[in-house]
């Protein structure tokens, strides 16, 4: 069984990230995911502490010279605005004497932010400042995330050639134009050169624009994004149980990003308002295989993978830390007062989509082992193959 956790808090000296399960011979390297982390870095719209704050990976365990030993795999992801933290957010006690000031960065912060989890947080673990609250529920978490998606990345590739791809549909209401293809793995780095992680310069411009003036404004803006997995083999996943269901499951993973708030897989929510005849993708035979004419499905049918790209779609919320503060209630006096903002970012989708691509991967490499086990990845390459063998040359 694949298994993974994160700990860490975003001012903290480090972020950990864990993941269990894995088989041997996994090639992976610290450079492979300091690449990783530095796509999630990038997008217009992003704040200042996204160009000052680097991530310093440490490979801890599990992994002898570029390759998984098949245990538990450690990695350090390090913070270098730490220095600036130590007393803000020491695990220890402060030495004797030293006081911290009511200003700066330990200034209380009693002003939720309505659309973070300041007010609740507080409320739930008993707290009369955010600052214990919004250290661990930013988005700082999701390095870890993708550190490990780097990792279940390389493991999906090598054993049987499955990779990811994520974009940008919308940015403020700006959206991508439908009938550009599906972006695919060689894409990745044109897609990592645009500033708002699309193909569509005309989309591009337009979001940047809206970008521009959310800023100017004081304002913040959410989006849609989407990630496609190619090569996935047909069965991964199963109707049989709903705990066990792929679609649920990636559904769930894509939820368990902060500010996601929808999510679809295929074309979702529009196949709501089609008929059946124009709503699935019909099979025909065509030079001897069999051969879909549409992917309105987004390659999962009854819960498993059909061998067609999986396509999935999230919503992001606008982000909560607006320049132009909103309206709320200070915890400690009870008066009227104006929400938290110190610096933030005016739009993350871009990096969501990273972060989303992530998720993808780690989830599929989990219901990949699940259908095909091995404790070497000889062994599930195997395990693929005789499988996929099995089937009439047709189907495969
Ligand atoms: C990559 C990424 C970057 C984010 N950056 C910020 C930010 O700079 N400021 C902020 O207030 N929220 C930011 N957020 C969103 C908050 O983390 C999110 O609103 C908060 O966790 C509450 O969302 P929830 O209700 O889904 O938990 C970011 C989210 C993501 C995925
Ligand atoms: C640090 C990251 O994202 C942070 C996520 C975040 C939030 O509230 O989610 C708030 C911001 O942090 P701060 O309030 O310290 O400026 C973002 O910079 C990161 O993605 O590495």
């Amino acid at each position: 069984m694949l298994r993974w956790q994160t700990a860490g808090e975003s001012h903290g000296e480090a972020l950990v990230a864990m993941i269990e399960g894995l088989p041997s011979g996994v090639e992976i390297t610290s450079e492979d995911i300091r690449q990783a982390l530095a796509r999630r870095r990038l997008g217009y719209g992003r704040g200042a502490r996204m160009k000052f704050e680097q991530d310093q990976v440490r490979l801890l365990t599990g992994v002898r010279h570029g390759k998984t030993l098949g245990s538990p795999i450690a990695i350090e992801i390090g913070n270098t605005e730490w220095p600036k933290w130590t007393e803000v957010m020491s695990a220890d006690p402060l030495e004797e004497g030293v006081q911290l000031s009511d200003s700066g960065r330990n200034a209380a912060l009693s002003n939720p932010r309505p659309g973070h989890a300041d007010l609740t947080g507080m409320r739930k673990y008993g707290f009369t400042d955010a600052r214990p609250v919004l250290e661990r529920s930013s988005a700082r978490e999701t390095a870890s995330r993708v550190a490990l998606g780097q990792v279940a990345a390389n493991f999906l590739k090598q054993v049987a050639g499955i990779e990811t791809v994520s974009h940008v549909i919308s940015i403020g209401g700006e959206y991508v134009s439908e009938d550009n293809p599906l972006p695919l793995p060689e894409d990745c780095e044109a897609l990592d050169a645009s500033p708002t992680r699309t193909l569509d310069k005309g989309a591009e411009a337009r979001m940047k624009a809206r970008i521009d003036e959310a800023k100017k404004s004081g304002d913040t803006l959410g989006g849609v994004i989407e990630v496609i997995a190619y090569g996935v083999p047909a069965g991964v996943g199963t109707y049989v149980e709903s705990d066990r269901r792929l679609d649920a499951a990636l559904a769930s993973a894509l939820m368990g990003i902060q500010a996601i708030k929808g999510v679809e897989i295929g074309d979702g929510f529009k196949e709501a308002d089609r008929p059946g005849s124009a709503a699935h993708d019909e099979i025909v035979r065509e030079n001897g295989r069999i051969r879909r004419l549409s992917n309105r499905a987004g390659g999962i049918e009854g819960s498993m993978s059909n061998g067609e790209p999986i396509r999935v779609r999230a919503a992001m919320k606008p982000i909560s830390s607006l320049p132009r503060a909103l309206r709320t209630v200070n915890v400690v006096t009870g008066q009227d007062a104006t929400a938290i903002h110190q610096r933030s970012d005016a739009t993350a989708v871009p990096a969501a989509a990273v972060v989303a691509e992530a998720m993808v991967r780690l989830t599929l490499a989990q219901y990949v082992l699940e259908k095909f086990g091995g404790d070497s990845i000889d062994e599930t390459q195997r395990n693929i193959k005789s499988y996929v063998a099995s089937w009439p040359e047709y189907l495969q």
